[in-house]
């Protein structure tokens, strides 16, 4: 991964805190780094950027900005940082505020353009206003057009919806997600938000007291019996899915997965074609040793069982299946796993109660 993802490497201390980091990430894509606060995600950025002194390494496609001999000052890091608040030039129009870095790129070096930022962040009938015109939401999203348009070679945010309200939250996340799946650099991006990260993130960095506990693809992450999320009761995995077929009669369309398909309540306004991200949580699976015919769920699936932990909890079991490729994880009282009496290796019959959009 060094030569075309990110390696960073810190250490350092901060008052009492220490941080002790090592780190590969992928080049593109949006990494979400979670964790507690206090647990270091912000340090983490700032040794990044080189706002925040640390021994380590740091090179982004293969250009080092940092190694053991030497560290590249901020200025001379092409990134990008977009805070929770960032704040606009009052004086300057919008259109104003993001011609103020771009015009310090010079044309050769520009990696966006002005009309993409301004569309892949639905800015144009704002173009004359000014910040203070501006809902939270909208100057946020002329925050990150402003970032994109220095033609950065790494975008960390860090908490940029948490100021927000909840509609304006979910007015910006489709620009997130366009960013995510247009964008040709790598974003970093911290959160505290299990569901932004379920929605956003294809790759997640787990943080703890300054140490990294669990990093990997999304869908890993979440599948894994030990939760490293904390999360026991919104324990549960994540598909990406297509959406292939609707049932008119009973408002249902089919999302088929690598490994088998469900079927869910989808908004009308999602097409056939388009590729949505479903939860499925452990709560919501029950487990059958053959095919029930005579029950209410609608979705059942063979599966093979690949892990099973014991008592997560007093009572409680986790279990990891194989459907194809995809894991899922079902939450069981531990009576129920010893009385079906499973093991990994052993085909069964996954019963979901409950699968939606990730929203
Ligand atoms: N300038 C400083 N002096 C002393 N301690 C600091 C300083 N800056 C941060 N810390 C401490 O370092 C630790 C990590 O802080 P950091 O802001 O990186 O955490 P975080 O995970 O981003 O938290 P949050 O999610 O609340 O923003 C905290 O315990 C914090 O109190």
């Amino acid at each position: 991964m060094a030569a075309t993802g990110i390696k960073a490497r810190f250490a350092c201390k901060v008052g009492t805190f220490s941080l002790d980091v090592d780190l590969d990430l992928p080049g593109s894509g949006l990494t979400a780094l979670f964790g507690h606060s206090g647990c270091g995600k912000t340090t983490l950025l700032r040794c990044m950027a080189g706002l925040q002194q640390a021994r380590g390494i740091m090179r982004v496609k293969g250009d080092e900005w940092q190694s053991e001999s030497g560290s590249r000052p901020v200025h001379q890091r092409p990134l990008a940082y977009v805070f929770q608040e960032t704040s606009l030039f009052p004086h300057l129009s919008v259109k104003r505020n993001l011609m103020y870095g771009y015009r310090r790129i010079p044309q050769s070096e520009r990696q966006i353009t002005f009309d993409q930022a301004i569309e892949w962040l639905g800015l144009s009938h704002l173009i004359n206003r000014m910040p203070e015109k501006l809902s939270g939401g909208e100057r946020q999203r002329v925050a990150i057009a402003r970032a994109l348009l220095t033609s950065p070679k790494l975008l960390l945010m860090d908490e940029p919806l948490s100021a927000l309200d909840q509609s304006s939250k979910r007015e910006i996340m489709p620009y997130l997600e366009a960013l995510r799946d247009n964008l040709a650099i790598p974003m970093l991006y911290v959160s505290h938000s299990t569901a932004e990260v379920a929605r956003l993130a294809d790759h997640i960095v787990m943080m703890d007291k300054g140490q990294v506990i669990a990093q990997g693809p999304l869908q890993q992450i979440m599948a894994r019996t030990d939760q490293p999320f904390g999360l026991e009761d919104d324990a549960g995995v994540i598909l990406d899915a297509t959406l292939s077929e609707r049932d008119k009669r009973w408002h249902l369309c089919r999302a088929d997965f690598a490994g088998g398909h469900l079927w869910l309540r989808a908004d009308e306004n999602l097409a056939i074609g388009q590729r949505v991200r479903v939860q499925v949580l452990a709560k919501d699976i029950s487990l059958a040793l053959s095919e029930q015919a005579d029950q209410s769920i609608q979705n059942t699936l063979p599966a093979t069982i690949n892990e099973i932990a014991l008592e997560v909890s007093p009572g409680t079991s986790m279990v990891r299946l194989l459907a194809g490729p995809t894991p899922f994880l079902s939450r069981l009282t531990s009576r129920a796993v010893h009385s079906l009496d499973i093991a990994p290796g052993q085909q069964v019959w996954m019963q979901v109660k409950s699968v939606a959009i990730v929203d």
